[in-house]
């Protein structure tokens, strides 16, 4: 194995962070430099994750002093918008470690490389900076890539997740209240990862998010118009050759129950619906969007960039 590699973690206090934190002490060459939080710095890292044993507690550091704490790899699990303060710190200093940004901030930046592995793995070019795919932008393009060159519309999405996928910032959306026997539409047209999937697809999708009483996992029922008439079969071994062999993506007969995917690295497809005439078919993806969504989509862009295999330290 590798030399270990230090990684920090800058906005750890989240799901995503916390997530993050257990796959990085299961892993074999990475070692946690420093974990940062505001409002947890100078507590112990172990009174608030569980599974992690050790003495770290969280930090706070200024982003200016980033560079100075010289860590190999550098994720960035801050809200949007908050993520190009931290870059601009390294830039100015001079450094240049990887940098894992899980936030919307460079999905549209052609200078980052979009860490979607099952779609993007082939282009990648050696590059540092690496912008992870939002929760539901992954389900939407992993559910819509097998179908791309037969599409006579628009791809619609329906989206439903848990409310972790909101963060820990209080909001309508993730208060457990305000959601109990509710499912709660937002962002109908025009969300960030409506643009993302669109553009990293090639081709337009349409998505309709809504939050829902669970905490974790989400669910896209995506409905596609078809160019020409396909048989069920036909559909299913385009998903099963275009996720052959890959870990993080199952391709099943049934449609997947989110109920089943918590807790889980990998995403679920399945359904594949056909219309009576062959031209409409209906494919549900699954995933947690805090692990294929996020965390563990995250680990496999960190160990390619650091030369491990994908997979390490992602339970399979
Ligand atoms: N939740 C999910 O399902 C997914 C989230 N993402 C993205 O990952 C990123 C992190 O998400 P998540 O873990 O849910 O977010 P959270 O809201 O749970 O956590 C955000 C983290 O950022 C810190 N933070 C909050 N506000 C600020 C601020 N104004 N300035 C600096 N730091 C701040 C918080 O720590 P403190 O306030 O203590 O400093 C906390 O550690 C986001 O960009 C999100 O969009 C991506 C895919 C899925
Ligand atoms: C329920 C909820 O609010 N979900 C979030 C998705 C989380 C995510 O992946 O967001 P990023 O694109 O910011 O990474 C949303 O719709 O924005």
């Amino acid at each position: 194995m590798a030399t270990s590699k230090t990684i920090g973690i800058v906005g750890a206090r989240g799901h995503t962070g916390a997530e993050l934190i257990r796959l990085v002490a299961a892993h074999p060459a990475l070692e946690l430099a420093y974990v940062s939080s505001r409002e947890l710095n100078g507590e112990r890292v172990q009174d608030h994750v569980e599974g992690y044993q050790g003495e770290l507690r969280y930090s706070s550091p200024e982003h200016a002093q980033l560079p100075t704490l010289d860590a190999d790899v550098v994720v960035l699990a801050l809200p949007n918008g908050k993520a190009s303060v931290c870059v601009e710190a390294f830039d100015a200093a001079g450094k240049d470690p990887v940098i894992v940004d899980l936030s919307a901030d460079y999905r549209f930046d052609n200078s980052w490389y979009y860490g979607l592995p099952e779609l993007t793995r082939d282009h990648w070019r050696g590059e540092k900076r690496i912008s992870n795919p939002g929760c539901y932008a992954t389900a939407m393009q992993l559910s819509v890539a097998p179908l791309k060159d037969v599409l006579a519309a628009p791809p619609v999405c329906f989206g439903v997740s848990g409310y972790s996928g909101a963060g820990t910032t209080p909001s309508d959306k993730n208060d457990p209240q305000k959601l109990r026997d509710n499912l709660m539409p937002y962002s109908l047209t025009g969300h960030t990862h409506e643009k993302e999937a669109s553009r990293h697809l090639g081709v337009p999708v349409e998505f309709m998010p809504h939050v829902a009483p669970h905490f974790r996992g989400l669910t896209v029922t995506t409905n596609l118009y078809l160019s020409r008439a396909l048989k069920r079969e036909d559909v299913l071994a385009r998903f099963q050759q275009a996720y052959d062999g890959e870990k993080l993506v199952r391709v099943q007969d049934e449609a997947p129950w989110v109920s089943r995917i918590a807790g889980k690295h990998y995403a679920e497809i399945g359904g594949f619906a056909m219309s009576a005439d062959g031209k409409r078919v209906v494919v549900v993806a699954t995933l947690d969007n805090l692990l294929k969504g996020a965390a563990t989509q995250a680990m496999q862009n960190i160990n390619r960039a650091i030369g491990l295999d994908e997979y390490t330290s992602i339970p399979l």
